[in-house]
């Protein structure tokens, strides 16, 4: 069934119910585990990918519509996650596959988001309820399916009770409300492929604010030994692994919200180490570097958008995976604002051809650059590998440079 003006829902008890935080209501079926869940809900524009998206700690707690039907046909594998386990809070597809085809299949996604408690449902029409989220934007809501449904008495529950409770969900964050995603302890990637079992070229301390799996791995098969950090790190944390680099991850979270780690980039900035952020990690460059952030009506989660790179006019197919976006000029190299231009110039290396959101930050004066999208291509498109060539032959001129003052 697909949305229904709220005061006239009907369901029955082994149907699901998505309650949006502006009253609408959508009936399908359960998918996955059974019970309730609730945050913030958004849309993922990927055609492939769904086990990447599905580990991606920056989809903490958000609910996650895919606005590609036919979801699950390749089952799940070992190798696809980006973490240890699935993040999103909820999961909505249109037709999930009730088959499983692929060599490297070990299991169905059904069983997997079951075994992980992961509540989503499906049979709703996804296509209405995206292009509402895309003209409302993007808001809270909820899932409920099997006892979720009932109320003490064991009788069918009100949407209004159920509305209540999406207004009661949390507002998205910034990362203390989200330090569950980070490592405990630290731990070392070594370098791999045709630098396996040889001395690293550089070292790199990659800050863990929700890390995809796949990106120290792009650093240590260009001969980096990658130390993952806790969010928590200290600078002396930091300082005490001598790195060549420093490297902030995605994560999820509002980075108008992430004042401590805002201010141990600035640290790391002013020892004058060469960083290179991804993601959660622009959006914290940018604000170390004195420019706001915001947030994006319905963000941007998929694996085509089409960036250009202003300094090259090369245009790449880039994925995405962001709600908030650094506000700052495009098409002018200016002194960044913070402390009256502590940082020296600045400008914004990369934008989005879609609507003009900046996508990329590229320092002028100190050894520092970041990207708003992912270039680790996993999910999606390689166009963006250069950028970690361009972190480690920033490393190298800065090492360099070092050498010869
Ligand atoms: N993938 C990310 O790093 C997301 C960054 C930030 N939490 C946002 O939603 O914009």
């Amino acid at each position: 069934m697909n949305q229904i003006d709220s005061e006239a829902v009907v369901f029955s008890p082994d149907e699901a119910v998505l309650v949006l935080e502006d009253g609408q209501v959508y009936v399908g079926e359960p998918y996955g585990a059974t019970g309730r869940t609730s945050g913030e809900i958004v849309f993922a524009t990927g055609m492939t990918g769904y086990q990447e998206t599905l580990t991606d700690p920056s989809y903490d707690r958000q609910i996650v519509v895919q606005t590609f039907p036919h979801i699950g046909d390749t089952g799940i594998n070992g190798e696809d996650p980006e973490s240890s386990r699935i993040w999103v809070a909820g999961y909505i597809v249109r037709d999930p596959s009730p088959n499983v085809s692929n060599w490297r299949a070990t299991g169905s996604l059904d069983d997997d988001l079951k075994a992980q408690g992961i509540v989503g449902m499906s049979g709703i029409d996804t296509r209405k309820l995206v292009r509402h989220l895309r003209s409302a934007g993007v808001m809270r809501a909820a899932i409920f399916s099997g006892d979720a449904l009932l109320d003490e008495a064991g009788r069918l529950r009100t949407v209004e009770s159920m509305l209540d409770e999406v207004k009661a969900t949390p507002q998205m964050k910034g990362l203390s409300l989200y330090d569950e995603v980070s490592t405990k302890e630290t731990y070392t990637i070594e370098p791999c492929g045709e630098y396996e079992g040889k001395e690293p070229l550089f070292t790199v301390a990659a800050v863990d604010l929700g890390i995809k799996a796949m990106t120290p791995h792009r650093m240590a098969e260009r001969g980096c030994r990658v130390h993952v950090v806790p969010s928590t790190v200290t600078f002396d944390e930091i300082e005490a692994l001598n790195p060549d680099g420093v490297f902030f991850s995605n994560g999820p979270g509002d980075p108008e919200q992430a004042d401590p780690e805002v201010e141990l980039l600035r640290r790391v900035l002013d020892a004058g180490h060469p960083f290179f952020g991804i993601c959660f990690g622009n959006q914290l460059l940018g604000r170390a570097l004195g420019f706001g952030t915001y947030k994006l009506k319905f963000g941007h989660r998929g694996i085509n958008q089409p960036v250009k790179d202003v300094t090259t006019g090369k245009v790449e197919v880039t994925a995405h995976n962001h709600g908030f976006a650094v506000d700052a000029p495009i098409g002018e190299t200016v002194d960044a604002p913070f402390d009256n231009g502590r940082y020296g110039k600045v400008f914004v290396s990369h934008i989005d051809l879609n609507d003009d959101v900046v996508e990329g930050l590229q320092c002028v004066d100190i050894p520092a650059f970041s990207v708003q999208y992912h270039p680790e291509a996993a999910a999606g498109p390689h166009d963006a590998a250069y950028l970690f060539d361009r972190f480690v032959e920033l490393m190298k001129t800065t090492k360099e440079a070092q050498r010869n003052a």
